[in-house]
């Protein structure tokens, strides 16, 4: 049972990626298709990495009543979901697609030629040496010639659009990966995302280079040839092609199968992919905990039990296509001979027609050989598009088509009636269902406020939706008046400067890490920067100091490093709203009490969110946010806080017991 992808729902309909055939049997619920084709069917839906598929029950009987219709559409399918979306990619290459026409015309024209210069050496055969033949013989080299020249010109093109389609792919797959939201990254599996980078995106260059190289010429050479043959001798040329209808047909049933293991090998691709790169990445925690073995054993085992199951159905689908075509090819040769035998009995058909045609068979079976044999390509490529596409072409949940630019912005920060989930669906009917529920405050600009409240009680989500990360479901965020959404998005995120908890670093320099994303560095900034953070100290004394490569994810320093890096960086962009989530968590007292009075410096005229689970590292704050389960259950000023002796009082006397006990 075929699954389909949603592309979008429009009112109660779904609109799904794949034109489906007209019989489906009537179930239930509808999809409407692409170009408004509805067609009622059964339809359940899962959920599966944060896309829907959609799978239905077909009239079985009225599907399998006519193969070639089946086949067509099949055909058509395949062009809607895939050739019509990549051939604009290959539209840039106009001046190579226009030669390479030009070359493939001229290989088949001479092939042609070749082809029809048969027919005159039969009526040669016996005459001896003589200077007709010698001309006969340099026409047939010269056509070889200009053959083989034509074929080596088509291949450097072909090599030159498929090199640079490659790259133009990867690019633009990689920016529009760089743009997508972070729930996105929450909802994929990295795995498969390097496998759509890498893999996917040779296996889609391959299945264009078949077609550039094999599939289109070879396809054009059975035309010319077909036509040729059909003009020497129409019965001769039916009675070939009699049994075509069965060959489709039975063709079409190995790419099915085809195309169901092509998609589950590619699946187990990207699932052995993402359990290499989670490996490699926690090997130090794997390798601690002894868990090698289990995970050679069970994981790496389960993974290559399935990929060795659907390796074999797919291999041995593919081994048989070569020999089906061969055997078809064989009974349309006997009943060609049949077919020849009576013509020339009942004298309609001479003997030099009679060899020149059957020379000319070799020149059509082949392409249809080539055309088999790409078949896998083919398939292959078009099942790696359909993974690029969802990358390439998805809605990210955050949008960026806010206008506004906002000059000399001050840092006013208010929350109005904010709720908020993680689940994608719009109506939550349960107000208990909001991660974050009806947040309302307003922070007048250059005020510090810090969110305190319980572990999981919403503080970081809330931080995240100031810099939209993610959107509110309802309610709005504004700064100096300014509802975020209708903000660009580079220019809100350039005026929050965000060190996240775990201070993620990218592989390279402390410098390239200090000042993220910038052309032109300014040193001096960046010296101030970090020296602000606490971090000038420790990165004089690494050898390169600056130049000091900190190795994939910051692997090469310490936690409390990383985390005074995070912070210069946040200080270097200058930005008039700063958020530290549990910024300082790494920190020994001494450098944390360093860098809280540094901070201070910083924090002048600046409006700050700080979240910290030590409540005397917020001291000094103007105000005082307490999240409980999603919603605000406190807000005010600390004194304004004490005195009405309520959560945030309680938290401070469970921490001061606490300290206490040591
Ligand atoms: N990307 C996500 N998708 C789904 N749920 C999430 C996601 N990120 C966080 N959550 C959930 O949202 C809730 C709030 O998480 P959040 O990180 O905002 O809490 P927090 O108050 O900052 O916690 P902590 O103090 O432990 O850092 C948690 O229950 C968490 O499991």
């Amino acid at each position: 049972m075929p699954n389909f992808r949603l592309l979008e729902y429009v009112g109660k309909e779904a609109f799904v990626s794949l034109l489906l055939p007209p019989n489906v049997g009537k179930r239930g619920a509808t999809v409407t298709f692409k170009r408004n084709r509805k067609i009622p069917c059964k339809v359940c839906c899962c959920q599966k990495r944060g896309v829907e598929t959609f799978s239905y029950e077909k009239n079985s009987k009225a599907a399998s009543s006519n193969v070639m219709k089946s086949f067509f559409l099949n055909v058509k399918e395949r062009y809607v979901n895939v050739y019509s979306q990549i051939f604009p990619y290959v539209a840039n290459f106009r001046s190579e697609i226009f030669f390479l026409s030009i070359t493939t015309v001229i290989s088949l024209a001479s092939l042609l030629r070749l082809v029809s210069s048969l027919g005159s050496f039969s009526s040669m055969i016996g005459k001896g040496f003589h200077s007709e033949l010698l001309v006969f013989s340099a026409r047939i080299l010269f056509f070889i010639l200009l053959r083989c020249f034509a074929l080596f010109v088509q291949d450097a093109i072909i090599a030159r659009v498929i090199t640079e389609f490659q790259v133009s792919l990867r690019k633009d797959l990689f920016s529009r990966l760089l743009h997508r939201d972070s729930a996105f990254y929450y909802e994929t599996n990295c795995g498969s995302l390097l496998y759509s980078c890498t893999s996917a995106v040779e296996k889609v260059s391959k299945l264009l280079y078949s077609l550039l190289h094999s599939f289109i010429p070879s396809f054009l050479q059975f035309s010319g040839v077909f036509v040729y043959m059909l003009f020497m001798s129409p019965p001769l040329t039916f009675s070939l092609i009699a049994t075509m209808p069965l060959m489709l047909a039975i063709y079409n049933l190995l790419e099915r199968v085809l195309l169901h293991s092509t998609k589950r090998l590619q699946e187990t691709a990207g699932t052995l992919s993402s359990l290499l790169s989670d490996t490699f990445r926690n090997i130090r925690l794997i390798q601690s905990y002894g868990a090698q073995k289990y995970m050679l054993e069970y994981k790496l085992k389960n993974i290559l039990t399935q990929f060795k199951a659907q390796s074999y159905r797919f291999e041995y689908s593919k081994a048989a296509v070569v020999p089906v075509i061969t055997i078809f090819y064989a009974i349309s040769v006997l009943v060609l001979l049949l077919m020849s035998a009576y013509l020339v009995g009942r004298g309609s058909l001479s003997s030099t027609t009679l060899l020149t045609f059957v020379s000319s068979i070799a020149f059509l079976i082949e392409p249809l050989q080539v055309i088999a044999s790409n078949a896998v390509e083919l398939r292959n490529g078009e099942i790696a598009w359909e993974l690029v596409r969802e990358y390439l072409q998805a809605k990210p949940r955050v949008e960026d088509a806010g206008t506004e630019e906002p000059q000399n912005v001050k840092g006013h920060v208010e929350f109005r009636d904010v709720c908020f989930s993680y689940s994608v669906e719009k109506s939550i009917s349960n107000e208990t269902d909001y991660l974050l529920s009806h947040i309302q405050f307003y922070v007048p600009a250059g005020t510090s406020v810090a969110i305190i409240g319980h572990s999981g009680s919403g503080k970081t989500t809330l931080l995240e939706l100031l810099s939209r990360f993610y959107d509110p479901l309802s309610g709005s965020i504004l700064i100096d008046g300014i509802d975020c959404r209708n903000m660009k998005l580079a220019s809100l995120r350039k005026l929050i400067g965000f060190v996240p908890q775990e201070a993620p670093l990218i592989s390279g320099t402390i410098l390239e890490n200090i000042a993220l994303g910038e052309f032109h560095i300014d040193m001096n900034r960046v010296y101030y920067a970090a020296k602000v953070a606490n971090a000038l100290e420790f990165i004089s004394e690494l050898e390169g100091g600056f130049s000091y490569d900190v190795g994939e994810g910051g692997c090469r320093l310490s936690g409390g490093q990383k985390q005074r890096i995070s912070i210069a960086r946040a200080i270097y962009t200058d930005p008039r709203i700063l958020v530290f989530d549990e910024a300082t968590s790494s920190l020994d007292a001494e450098s944390e009490a360093a860098i809280q009075s540094a901070l201070q410096v910083v924090a002048r005229n600046r409006t700050v969110f700080i979240v910290a689970h030590r409540l005397s590292t917020i001291q000094a704050v103007d105000l005082i946010v307490v999240l409980e389960r999603g919603r605000i259950v406190e807000f005010g000023t600390p004194s304004e806080l004490l005195k009405k002796n309520g959560r945030y009082v309680e938290m401070l006397r469970t921490q001061f017991s606490e300290a206490s006990v040591f």
